[in-house]
């Protein structure tokens, strides 16, 4: 028996969070495996209801379970609260810390039914498997900030980046494990010719290159890698970032698939490892059944994976995905014409339905 905490957070997140739920469902009656799940409030609607975006008992919940599985937090709402207060900065980093999930692995693979629903032209796209492993517990998100008045009456802010050679080794052993099982190629992002951070990033990445002599390693400075991404995404397959150029270039990395809506996550480092889409609450289109449940849903897909070990559950899931877009089933995100429009409530119950009968 599995037991997953949920926390659907903000905006899109509990809509999103139901249509996964609905899936694990059709995972367990289909396979057997006995999954327990637990809701707990997180980010600004825990914030509206106990006056902290992080409540002691939602953290003792997710560290007590085998996983948790995230929908998004933030939103307007919550935009002039004290940083601290904030859903983003006061939530969701100190639970990943909490949680000490350091590696956050981001693939970024285009479903064949999907190579004409990107922005980039199909040749571009099509077959395109990559994966980005992103630092996810150091670096400026998660630094020292200051703010404060000058005598001018200007402002000044000092935010800080720091990095240990501990915390690069390790999500550098994450990468290079699964390069050696891919393609055996990895491209580390830095800005060495500027960051001092990164001139220790790439010094760290290349010692720990000794110990795998079969992964090709190179370097790349990260604004090319992000003009790279689009020119020739297929160049790359396992992609290492600091936690600020990951956020970043995975966004960017989403819209080659066709939408941030298809994009999954898993934090990894601990016992309990934390599932959730790449995207955010996405306030624009919230409370309208319009968004994309696949990225949390194949977010699932990873948790089976990686926390379980059930890789042939994992499997069902994401041939149902393929399966029901083979089928022409699109949310807004991902409509083309002559396809079927659903919202998040139908494409979450038709991977279910699919996974069922598969
Ligand atoms: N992990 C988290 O909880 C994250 C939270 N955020 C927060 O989310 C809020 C909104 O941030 P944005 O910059 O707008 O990023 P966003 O990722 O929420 O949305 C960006 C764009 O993508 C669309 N989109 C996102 N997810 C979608 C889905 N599943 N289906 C269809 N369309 C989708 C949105 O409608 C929007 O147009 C902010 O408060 C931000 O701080 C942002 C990123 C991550
Ligand atoms: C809201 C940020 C802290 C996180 C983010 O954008 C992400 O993890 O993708
Ligand atoms: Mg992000």
């Amino acid at each position: 028996m599995y037991t997953i905490t949920l926390l659907p957070g903000d905006g899109i997140g509990p809509e999103v969070v139901a249509g996964a739920v609905q899936v694990l469902q059709a995972v367990q009656e289909r396979t057997g495996a006995q999954f327990v799940t637990r809701e707990a409030p997180f980010g600004g609607c825990a914030y509206d209801k106990t006056g902290t975006p992080l409540p002691e008992e939602t953290l003792k919940l997710c560290l007590a379970g085998d996983a948790v599985l995230l929908g998004a937090v933030g939103g307007p709402k919550w935009d002039s609260l004290p940083v601290h207060q904030r859903p983003e900065v006061g939530a969701l980093l100190p639970l990943r810390k909490h949680l000490g999930v350091f590696a956050n692995l981001r693939p970024s693979v285009i479903f064949p039914a999907l190579a004409d629903a990107s922005t980039l032209k199909r040749e571009v796209v099509d077959g395109l498997d990559l994966m980005v492993v992103r630092e996810l517990t150091g670096g400026i998100y998660f630094g020292s900030k200051h703010r404060e008045t000058l005598p001018d009456g200007g402002v000044k802010v000092v935010e800080t980046l720091e990095y240990t050679t501990g915390e690069i080794e390790r999500v550098a052993r994450v990468a290079f494990d699964l390069a050696r099982k891919r393609s055996g190629k990895l491209t580390s992002v830095d800005k060495a010719n500027v960051l001092e951070s990164s001139r220790l990033w790439r010094e760290v990445v290349s010692g720990v290159a000794g110990e795998y002599p079969d992964v090709e390693l190179s370097h790349m400075l990260v604004d090319n890698c992000a003009m790279q991404l689009v020119r020739y995404p297929k160049q790359f397959d396992v992609l290492l970032t600091e936690n600020m150029f990951g956020d970043i270039l995975s966004d960017q990395a989403s819209q080659l698939t066709g939408s941030i809506g298809m994009l999954p996550s898993a934090g990894l480092g601990s016992k309990v490892g934390l599932y959730e889409p790449i995207h955010g609450s996405a306030p624009d289109i919230a409370g309208q059944n319009l968004a994309n449940p696949i990225a949390t849903i194949l977010s699932v897909a990873m948790m089976l994976r990686y926390s379980f070990d059930l890789p042939e559950a994992a499997e069902l899931v994401e041939k149902a995905v393929a399966g029901v877009l083979d089928e022409g089933y699109r949310t807004a995100d991902i409509m083309q014409p002559g396809m079927r429009q659903v919202g998040t409530v139908e494409m979450a119950k038709q991977i279910g339905v699919r996974l069922k009968l598969s």
